[in-house]
This record gives structure tokens, sequence and C-alpha cells, in this order.
């Protein structure tokens, strides 16, 4: 495996599924409006947005992070390779799925020791990240302004079961440096996190310089009026890589049951000894997650929070699969990552 690639997180996961078939493999590294940046062992290649390829919906087009098979001869992408991990949003209007971001291997889901700290939210994250199909971390910033840092440390681990969290200061690249081990060369990481907790000040951290300004470059399209549609993986000094999209704040639950109760875990194997199969746990006889909240094993707020994901994925669902762009396309989409995320659970394999 070209060292080349290995540096722009190509796996074995990615060379199995090119065994055999033409093409060069190439990553997209930016996503503008007439043209796709993609990076390869060879540098960088535009590849224009025209042809049979591109004719397709949405939710079947490249984004950024995707690997693709390209002919070098006449810079034509030939197959779009199967995801470790995809995240998408609802796109303006609400009746389509557009994907934001392909091959996250670590998501940093950022949050604050201070009135800003929200265990939902967190939730809320965790279950996106499930669903994508990528890990997780919790990455607690202004540990440096809170005396109980370790407080709100505990509280963050009382979410998932395999919950890691770090608590930082973001200011210090000496702290920061605790994230390394998911900094590895190859690595593709993502930053979520409301505004203010300290994700351009974590960037600015592990870069060491000032990228994180330059995220979110304004261009013109076409007709003369300023998009934000740049897209990017910033390279970060210890072989990772970076990747910041402005979407990515504004992530959809969507079809997301799978990731929701990946989750809950403890909600969801509960759940599977309730008397009812749609049983929603409130008042309904035989429940065994109602039981389990009484003798305290599940928190009241947790299951609140639960039904509240389960009611928002479920709602987003209802809204593209009554426009056109249906929920089988959204299912089928999410499948392989679906498939993909089992697999590294139950062999250990990050690849
Ligand atoms: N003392 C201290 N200050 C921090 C820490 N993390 C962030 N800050 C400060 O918090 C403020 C907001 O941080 P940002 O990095 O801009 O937050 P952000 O998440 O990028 O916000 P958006 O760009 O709005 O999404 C800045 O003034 C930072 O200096 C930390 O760990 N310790
Ligand atoms: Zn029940």
């Amino acid at each position: 495996m070209p060292d080349a690639l290995r540096a722009l997180g190509w796996k074995g996961f990615f060379q199995q599924q090119v065994v055999g078939e033409p093409g060069t493999p190439v990553r997209i590294v930016a996503v503008h409006r007439d043209r796709l940046v993609a990076a390869g062992a060879e540098g960088n290649l535009e590849i224009p947005v025209r042809g049979s390829f591109f004719d397709a919906p949405p939710e079947s087009l490249p984004t950024v992070g995707d690997w693709l098979l390209v002919d070098m001869e006449t810079s034509q992408p030939l197959q779009t390779l199967e995801r470790s991990s995809l995240f998408l949003r609802m796109a303006a209007g609400g009746d389509k799925a557009q994907l934001l971001a392909a091959n996250v291997d670590t998501v940093f889901i950022v949050s604050s020791c201070n009135h800003d700290f929200n265990l939902s939210r967190i939730e809320r994250y965790q279950a996106l990240v499930q669903q994508a199909g990528a890990r997780s971390v919790v990455v607690l910033t202004r540990a440096d302004t809170c005396a109980d840092a370790d407080n709100f440390r505990e509280r963050a681990l009382s979410t998932t079961a395999d919950c890691v969290v770090e608590t930082v200061n973001a200011l210090d690249p000496d702290d920061v440096s605790v994230l390394k081990c998911w900094l590895g060369p190859g690595e593709t990481i993502a930053l979520l996190g409301s505004s203010g907790v300290g994700k351009s000040t974590l960037l600015n951290s592990l870069m060491q310089t000032e990228v994180a300004q330059t995220a979110g470059i304004r261009e013109d399209d076409s007709k003369g009026r300023h998009t934000t549609t740049h897209r990017e993986l910033h390279h970060l000094p210890g072989g990772a890589m970076l990747l910041d999209t402005p979407g990515m704040r504004e992530l959809s639950l969507a079809g997301a049951e799978a990731g929701i109760d990946a989750a809950f875990a403890e909600i969801a194997e509960r759940a599977s000894g309730c008397r009812f199969k749609d049983c929603q746990h409130r008042r309904e006889p035989g429940c065994a997650v109602r039981k389990a909240v009484a003798e305290g094993v599940i928190s009241e707020r947790r299951l609140e929070n639960w039904r509240k994901l389960q009611r928002e994925s479920a709602r987003n669902q209802q809204t593209l699969a009554e426009k056109r762009s249906g929920d089988r396309s959204l299912a089928k989409t999410y499948r392989a990552v679906q498939q993909h995320a089992r697999g590294r659970k139950t062999d250990g394999n990050t690849d």
C-alpha cells in the first residue's frame, strides 16, 4: 500500500474494494459547484462536475472525504468507494439528504466545563456519530478555568458505556496532546459542538498555527454571489487530517434509529424485554424499560432524551419520505456504514 495514499487515509477497507477495478484512487478534499478537488499519490487533481457520473441524486454524489476511482487520462470518476462513515444533513427545504462528509474515523464532541455543559446535547452528538459509523471522543474544554473538571468528566462518562472523555485547556498545545492517540498518520477527524465551546481554539492548538481562521473561504459562484461551499481537509502535524465543513454544525438525525439505539444501548437492550414490540416505555404493562427506571438502572433523563431523539429522527425521515427523495435511498445510503461499524465492533479492526 503506497505511503502517499496511506497518509491520505487509505486503509484496508478501501484496498479490498479496488482489487481488479480500473482507475486510480483519489480522495476528495474540497467540493465546489463546478469541480471537485482530489488528492492522490501523484498530487492534487481537479475533477470537473460534468458527465453522466454526476447525473445522480444528491445522496449518491461524492462528498468531501470520499475515495473515488478516477480515470487519470480524462479526470473522469469511475466509481465512489463504499464509505466507512458518512455524515449528512437535510438540505435547505428539508426535502433531501445532503452529504457532508465521508470516511471520518473519529469525531471530537466538544463541550465546555461550564454552564454550557449539557448531557442531552452530548448524547445527541453521540447518536449522530454512531449513526454515521464513526467513533466519538468527548473533549471537555476550559478545564483550566474550572475547579471541578473531574466532576464534568464523570457526568460525561455517565452517557454511553464505552464513552471516552478527555478534559483539556484548549488554549494549550501541550495539554491537547492527550488527544494524540486519535491523531496518528492517515486518521481523519472532525469536530462537533455548539458555538463558543472552543473548536477553533482546539484546532489552533492542534495545528500549533492559526489555520482555523482560514476555513470556510468565500468564493464567487457563476452568478457572482458569494457562497461558502468550500470544504476542506486540513493536515495536522502528527499526520492526521481534520475535516472541517461548515455544515457539520447542522447535522440531521434522520432514519437514525440504529445510531440512537447504539448511543443508548442500555435502553435498547432492556426494550427487547418489553411485552409489546412497539412499546413506548410510558405506561404500557410489562414494560422492561420502566422497570429498569424504577430500579434506578436506567436514568429517567436518558429515557426522555432517547424519546426526543427518536421523535426527531422519525420526523425528519418522514419529511424525506414524503418529499421526492424517499426513505429507501437514505436507508441504502446508511446500510453500508452500519455494516462496517458493526464489523469494526466485533473484530476490533479500525480499518
Ligand atoms: N481558558 C480557556 N478558554 C478557552 C478554552 N477553549 C476555548 N476558550 C475560549 O473560548 C472562546 C471561544 O472559543 P472558540 O474556539 O472560538 O469556540 P468555537 O467552538 O470555535 O466557536 P464557533 O466558531 O462559534 O463555533 C475563545 O475566547 C477561547 O479563547 C479553554 O480550554 N480554556
Ligand atoms: Zn417498554
